[in-house]
């Protein structure tokens, strides 16, 4: 026996988990995240990106909050000719405005107590026989309707309003709308830890491979998709096919979630599932009904040295598309579910033709949307990138496949 094979006795769980369904796997994976207890954090709108809204976010003023100007020009109270009078500009606190007067005001201004309207400055002409005093006279408007150019006070949203629902990815719009409401911090959900194990001694980190090698292209790939999740990555390292070597990576991770690519299936130096039985892993999922990527699992681990909670192990199959299928079946929806992100409600679409799908797994298809719906990739095997790195979505084929007409789900895949 060579130093890299498992001990005798550690051939896998006694019980082996039966292959579950699609929809299935990953609803077990969303609910394995809620055995985590999951602490909230504070932090600063610049540290927030990416994190997840642990509670409703709730505006802490009215927004705008006050009226304002929505143009160059001038407020006027009541109807024109105005006589005019000094100037308001953004960040100035405006004096009252009497009926048939005018004050030249700029966009983003406080509105004048008294100004019922603005007039816009190409909508308007001034007679101004002295610096101090002119009159202004509308051209080509009408009556101003009241409100006219003016962006009322609470229009956007009241203090106290919810505006985001707790489980909102922290977005750079998101920051912008929470510092537009008055905020400096978020509280946000504590992300889960995650590290990246790449198994395999064929696999090569840079330059161009040898004979028999192949490019690692999971590592590049899934570290921005786990990022994107909201999970903190603590970083990603390579394993070779040694069981003892893979064991311990996996029994002394410092990380909540460990995700490892490649050794799930039954080849002389797959160790994967020897590696879980030996550490006291517990399978949830043992294999999915999904093409590609059916020897994918998720396993609930034993408390490490540095971690002490649950810990949970996504394996994803070695073939590159299958990993994919992986990710977006058990890791993101754990990770989601981690974050305290919503499953939301997914995003269907009818197809107009076609789809061929598998006999009796669910089907992962790379695709393009079009206007006629989606519309598969070529180069789309297993073990190939080239349909997805084109791709919109991966639709998710039924087994049977989908009629044309048929409506079918489709999966974002992070960028
Ligand atoms: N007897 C059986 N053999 C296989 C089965 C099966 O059911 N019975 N399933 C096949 C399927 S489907 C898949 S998928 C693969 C899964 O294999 P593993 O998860 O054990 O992955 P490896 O054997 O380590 O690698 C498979 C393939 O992928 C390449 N690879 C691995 N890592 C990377 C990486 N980081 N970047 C690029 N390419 C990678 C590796 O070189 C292999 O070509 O098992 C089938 N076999
Ligand atoms: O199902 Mo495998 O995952 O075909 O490549």
């Amino acid at each position: 026996m060579s130093a890299a094979a498992p001990p005798q006795g550690a051939t896998g769980t006694a019980t082996p988990t039966p292959i579950a369904r699609w929809p299935q796997a990953r609803a077990i994976a969303r609910r394995a995240a809620a055995r985590v207890p999951r602490p909230v954090l504070e932090l600063d709108l610049d540290e927030a990106l990416g994190h997840t809204l642990a509670g409703p976010l709730a505006a802490l003023i009215d927004l705008p909050a006050f009226d304002t100007s929505a143009m160059d020009g001038w407020a006027v109270a009541g109807p024109g000719p105005w006589r005019l009078a000094g100037r308001v500009l953004a960040g100035r606190t405006p004096l009252p405005l009497a009926d048939g007067w005018a004050t030249e005001i700029a966009t983003g201004a406080q509105l004048p107590p008294g100004a019922t309207a603005v007039l816009r400055r190409e909508q308007g002409r001034v007679d101004q026989p002295t610096r101090a005093a002119g009159t202004l006279h509308p051209i080509g408007v009408g009556l101003l309707a009241p409100g006219q150019d003016v962006r009322a006070r609470a229009q956007e949203c009241r203090h106290g309003e919810e505006l985001l629902p707790a489980g909102t990815p922290v977005t750079a719009a998101v920051l912008g709308l929470a510092a537009a409401c008055g905020y400096d911090r978020l509280t946000v959900r504590r992300p889960p830890t995650v590290e990246l194990l790449v198994l395999g001694d064929e696999v090569v980190r840079a330059g161009l491979p040898g004979p028999g090698l192949v490019r690692d292209a999971l590592g590049p790939l899934l570290q921005p998709w786990l990022r994107s999740s909201g999970a903190q990555l603590l970083g990603w390292r390579a394993v070779r096919d040694d069981f003892a070597l893979l064991r311990d990576a996996v029994r002394y991770s410092p990380a909540e979630v460990v995700v490892t690519t490649g050794g799930t299936a039954a080849g002389p130096v797959d160790f994967l599932h020897t590696a879980l039985a030996d550490s006291g892993a517990r399978l949830l999922v043992d294999g999915v009904a999904v093409r590609p990527g059916h020897p994918m699992l998720l396993a609930e681990l034993p408390p490490s040295g540095t971690e002490t909670g649950v810990r949970h192990l996504v394996g994803l199959p070695g073939n590159p598309l299958a990993a994919v299928a992986g990710t977006v079946t058990l890791a993101l929806p754990l990770l989601h579910a981690s974050s305290g992100r919503e499953a939301g409600a997914g995003r269907f679409v009818r197809t107009a033709r076609a789809l061929s799908g598998h006999p009796t797994d669910t089907r992962l298809l790379p695709v393009r949307l079009t206007e006629d719906g989606p519309v598969p990739l070529a180069f789309d095997g297993p073990a190939m990138l080239r349909g997805l790195a084109l791709a919109d979505a991966l639709a998710v084929v039924p087994p049977g496949g989908a009629a044309a007409g048929e409506r079918v789900e489709l999966l974002a895949t992070p960028g």
